[in-house]
């Protein structure tokens, strides 16, 4: 008898879900979510997630915020990218997220909330190096760990193909150790962020880039429809077996792509 096959290491190709609008993104992807968090406990008993800032707040708040069977306690919540502002600027995702979403949910402790150490933000890379550290705290307690396994990464995109702190072209698509890296020249004010680096978005169980509007339209399409690219983040996000990427989006975000969409089911 043969042995068997070992394992593929390909990515599997990315899910494509589609909803009619933006409400109902946010209600499927409080119920994505929730499936996530019970698998998580189940393998583990705890969650861990990351979350971007931008439009993502607001749509993962929306109906996850009072919904039946999320088990707060269990959460263990990190910055996709963060910016390096202090945490009560206008600029600050943590900001953000707190107005949209931790704010509302007095079960989730401030210690559940993994934030930037501000008394760093003069030195972007001692900042960075902080915050990879209380990734590697609460992963494995020691740094022998070659890479944290998010149970979930929720992703943005921005119009010119970005997503976490990750831009066109720039040469940290091209990190390969680091966990979290600095970026001290964002084309998209501010300019200096912390960012998750692609090896940890492509060593997570599960990401899903959360899209919605006509503005994510023909970036969507090139994510999906064409080959991965240095010209388009997005693309570079495809995660290395068991893990998963999904695309969770509004008809309007969908419109013109070609890749087939799959039926949301839990
Ligand atoms: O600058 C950023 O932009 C992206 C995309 O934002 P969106 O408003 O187009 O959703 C966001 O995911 C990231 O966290 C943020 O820092």
């Amino acid at each position: 008898m043969s042995a068997p096959a070992p394992p593929s290491t390909e990515p599997s190709p990315p899910v494509l879900f589609s909803f009619p609008d933006a409400d109902a993104l946010s209600r499927n992807l409080a119920d994505f979510v929730v499936k996530a968090q019970n698998e998580a406990i189940a393998r583990r008993d705890k969650f861990t997630l990351a979350t971007s800032g931008g439009s993502l707040p607001k749509m993962l708040a929306k109906y996850l915020v009072g919904k039946e069977g999320v088990r707060w306690d269990k959460w263990q919540v990190f910055f996709a990218d963060e910016r390096l502002v202090p945490l009560d600027h206008e600029d600050s995702n943590y900001r953000l997220c707190h107005e949209e979403l931790f704010s509302k949910v007095p079960e989730l402790k401030r210690e559940q909330i993994h934030t930037i150490d501000v008394s760093l933000l003069d030195d972007a890379e001692e900042l960075s190096d902080e915050y990879e550290k209380q990734l590697r705290d609460a992963f494995a307690g020691k740094s022998s760990v070659r890479l944290p396994v998010f149970d979930l990464v929720l992703l943005g995109m921005g119009p010119d193909g970005h997503t976490c702190s990750l831009f066109p072209g720039h040469e940290l698509l091209t990190e390969r150790t680091r966990w979290v890296a600095p970026i001290e020249d964002s084309p998209k004010p501010p300019a200096r962020r912390i960012t998750l680096t692609l090896p940890v978005l492509n060593k997570a169980h599960r990401v899903a880039f959360c899209l919605a509007g006509e503005g994510k339209q023909e970036m969507l399409a090139k994510a999906l429809d064409e080959a991965t690219s240095q010209q388009v983040p997005a693309s570079l996000v495809r995660p290395t077996p068991p893990g998963d990427v999904y695309f969770i989006c509004d008809d309007a975000a969908s419109a013109s792509v070609k890749y087939a969409k799959t039926e949301f089911k839990l």
